[in-house]
């Protein structure tokens, strides 16, 4: 068989029904057309129903009606899978409008061995390859994707190694030597078919789940399953590893927003489905012509993750899936017509554009060289070199304002930076807290959770205070008992010194990392309590908490509180002190100004004027007067402006000290983190100790069991024993699980079905952590094997 065409191959689907509209399809007897009519007029239809009808011809690949899955498979995948084993990346893609059998084509019933879809089929054909190219070795791994509404989800992230990312840290990624990759994606080893049928259901489980628990249609999601091969050779020694990738895509059903009626989030759905079919339709044209050097394939999650995948060395394959009945099918047909009317109206805009002597102009996505000269003109025009940015169609001006928008929300990033590398009060605030958090956690590592022995956090012991510490604490305490006792009286010099050491005598909060350790005093007789097991049987209240947090963690902060408080009252009274000394130097003046008045006005009535300038005489009391009144203004002038640094200084402090108090409760919420993480140890410990006792009453029964057969079978008598009354355990369970005795390579596929259900009917949902997985799975059973593989998949 050949296993490789640079040809994108189509082939048509028809979903068998009753109903099957035959004046609408017809399928040639070539096998390979299909003709679909779409009425004019649906009111004007009559009798002379073709003549009101217009009809699309299509000629494909293959168009199969009534065939089996099995045969679908043989004659649509067979060639791409093998050519995966051959090192050619291929990809199998169903699309079509809901219903129209996507999802039964490739994933199948889940039910019935005989109605497995491609998926199944494919990973029993790369197994048993698998098998039989002895010469090479092959490394096969399995990944599942989820897009939906442009969002990646990992379909496998429940499983045992493999950690759930959010969906908003997965990316696709190209990488030179590896092509596209989705960063954030779980890949996992699989050695046989059962364990590859395994994940499959595990992430359509998951599917399903998640798409309950989010509430959300899962038949609006593009999935990809995909298997990664490596191969290598065993007889060359300086063979390389072959790699390929063969995609598995189940598409998002097409469906028209009139026709649903949708509005809101199916609204949302319904145009995010459109747009990236309408850019894989787009890429998959350019694909095909020949004639074009670019394929926009990062206009849409789905077109870049299968960028390496479609077209060029791929096999790639579209199976477009029909709904044959009457009301279904005018959806494709109407499709069809509207591709028509656009091919239409873009030969008139040539036209015309040929016409106004613009024939140069295209309507087709930019290039990639052409997105980048638009981003260099925004970035000169932004910049004052370029005076105009030239445009000629709507999807430069579309580009042009995605460009402005990425300026814009560059230059808000590197704003931000600024102000944050300015301010960097909440950049530290926030690693404090998380380092908080980081060093609570050190108390119980992962290794000894895993290792089945929980550890509680140890309490710390007392850290020695080195020298340096020391010393400094010393002078910091001189220096505090200094500012202490610069309270009162307010002289020239002592006003002058605050003012100065203003800024050394309060601590910022960030500041904090630099500060002296905490007094002697506090730390002998207050242990921190960062280490403590805090293992009570429930959280304390808020105000407990709050209290543990102050003298435990949040200690240092708490102490700079303290200080800053301390400044605070020191520097309040003084301003206290200043006002009033201000005040009094007012009224002084405003007293002496008054007395000389008096003066004045008593010389005014007695005539006593000097004839020049028409002033009264100055006699000595008023002289006198007027100096002390010119020394009172003075001292009111510099204790004004005294008071005025004082007030400034004091609004700093209740700053300071607002924004200790902002650290102190936010360092509540780590706190409170810690005491449920502790919580969540003692769970756990439970927990173990529950499973390891009922590890020992198993032990225990199959003991018990053990005796019972041995006195069946050699210490009571032949005869009492009723051997026909023995029913063959493995029969037994083979039909519980639903494996047909004539078909024994529906063994796998029944086994990983049945442990699926198994899951489903133990509540275990798509988002268990591996833990509780292992565990689920460890305390069921008839799960032995599975976790078994998983070991060796782990070790894999
Ligand atoms: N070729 C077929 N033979 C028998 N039953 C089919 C066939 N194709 C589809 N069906 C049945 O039609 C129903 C809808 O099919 P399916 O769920 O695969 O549609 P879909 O295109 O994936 O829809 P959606 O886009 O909503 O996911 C299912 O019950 C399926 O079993």
């Amino acid at each position: 068989m050949k296993t490789h065409s640079r040809e994108v191959q189509v082939f048509v689907r028809i979903r068998p029904t009753a109903n099957f509209a035959r004046d609408l399809i017809e399928c040639l007897p070539d096998g390979q057309t299909v003709n679909i009519y779409h009425r004019k007029n649906s009111k004007k239809l009559q009798d002379s129903r073709k003549r009101q009808l217009s009809s699309c011809s299509f000629q494909l690949e293959g168009v199969l009606q009534d065939v089996s899955q099995e045969e679908f498979y043989t004659r649509v995948c067979r060639r791409v899978v093998l050519g995966a084993l051959d090192g050619y990346n291929g990809t199998v893609m169903c699309f079509g409008q809901t219903g129209a059998g996507k999802t039964y084509t490739m994933t199948g019933s889940t039910e019935s061995y005989k109605q497995r879809g491609v998926i199944p089929r494919a990973l029993q054909e790369v197994f048993q390859e698998v098998e039989k190219r002895t010469e090479h070795a092959f490394n096969v791994h399995l990944s599942y994707l989820e897009i939906y509404n442009e969002t990646l989800v990992d379909l496998l992230s429940s499983l045992r190694g493999s950690s759930r990312q959010s969906p908003h840290s997965m990316v696709v990624m190209e990488e030179p030597e590896r092509g596209v990759l989705i960063r954030g994606l779980s890949l996992h080893p699989v050695h046989s078919e059962e364990e590859a049928l395994n994940l499959l259901f595990e992430g359509e489980m998951n599917r399903i789940i998640g798409s309950h628990a989010l509430n959300r249609n899962s038949s609006r999601s593009h999935c990809i399953f995909t298997v990664h091969v490596e191969c290598r050779s065993r007889t060359l020694s300086d063979a390389k590893y072959v790699t390929s990738k063969l995609n598995l895509v189940d598409l998002a059903g097409s469906e028209r927003l009139g026709k649903t009626g949708s509005e809101g989030q199916m609204m949302k759905e319904a145009a995010y489905i459109n747009r990236s079919l309408s850019f894989l339709e787009q890429a998959i044209l350019a694909l095909a012509d020949h004639r074009r050097d670019h394929v926009p394939f990062r206009q849409s999650k789905l077109t870049h993750a299968l960028k390496d995948s479609l077209g060029g060395n791929c096999n790639t394959v579209l199976v477009a899936n029909i709904y044959s009945e009457a009301a279904k099918i005018e959806e494709t047909a109407q499709i069809k017509k509207l591709e028509k009317d656009v091919q239409m109206l873009k030969e008139e805009l040539s036209l015309c554009n040929t016409l106004a002597n613009r024939p140069s102009i295209t309507y087709e996505s930019l290039s990639e060289a052409q997105l980048a000269e638009i981003h260099s003109q925004v970035q000169r025009y932004l910049a004052g070199s370029l005076e105009n940015i030239s445009i000629v169609n709507i999807t430069q001006v579309h580009a042009v304002f995605a460009q402005f928008k990425l300026a814009v929300q560059e230059q808000e990033q590197k704003v931000t930076a600024q102000l944050r590398q300015t301010y960097n009060l909440v950049k530290k605030d926030q690693s404090a807290n998380t380092a908080a958090i980081k060093e609570w956690d050190i108390g119980s590592s992962t290794e000894d959770v895993e290792a089945g022995s929980i550890s509680v956090p140890k309490k710390n012991a007392p850290r020695p205070i080195s020298t340096k510490a020391k010393t400094k604490k010393l002078s910091e305490k001189q220096n505090q008992s200094k500012r202490r006792g610069q309270g009162s009286p307010v002289s020239r010099k002592h006003l002058e010194s605050a003012s100065k050491s203003k800024l050394h005598s309060v601590q910022t909060p960030e500041r904090e990392h630099e500060s002296q350790e905490p007094d002697t005093e506090s730390q002998d007789t207050q242990e921190p309590p960062a280490s403590e097991p805090f293992l009570t049987a429930s959280p304390p209240t808020k105000e407990q908490a709050f209290e543990l947090f102050k003298v435990g963690q949040g200690s240092k902060i708490n102490l700079i509180l303290k200080d800053n408080k301390a400044v605070l009252l020191e520097r309040r009274s003084l301003l206290r002190q200043l006002s009033e000394e201000v005040n009094t130097a007012k009224r002084e003046i405003d007293c002496t100004t008054a007395t000389l008045q008096q003066h004045r006005e008593l010389r005014g009535s007695q005539g006593q004027y000097l004839v020049m300038e028409n002033e009264p005489p100055l006699q000595e009391a008023e002289i006198t007067l007027l100096m002390q009144l010119r020394e009172l203004k003075a001292v009111y002038r510099q204790r004004y402006e005294v008071l005025r640094d004082i007030k400034a200084e004091v609004n700093y402090c209740e700053h300071l000290v607002d924004q200790c108090r902002v650290r102190l409760l936010t360092g509540q919420f780590s706190t409170y983190l810690y005491f449920f993480l502790s919580q969540l140890r003692a769970i756990i410990a439970e927990t173990i100790n529950n499973l390891e006792r009922s590890e020992e009453s198993v032990i225990h029964v199959c003991v018990t069991e053990f005796e019972s057969w041995y006195k069946k079978s050699f210490l009571v008598h032949e005869q009492e024993l009723d051997l026909t009354m023995e029913e063959s355990p493995r029969e037994e369970e083979d039909a519980e699980k639903g494996i047909l005795p004539d078909e024994p390579s529906s063994e796998s596929f029944y086994n990983a079905r049945y442990r699926t259900l198994k899951r489903e009917q133990q509540g275990a949902g798509p988002y268990s952590s591996a833990e509780e997985l292992f565990w689920a799975e460890k305390t069921s059973p008839n799960s032995t094997c599975y976790i078994s593989e998983f070991d060796v998949q782990a070790e894999g």
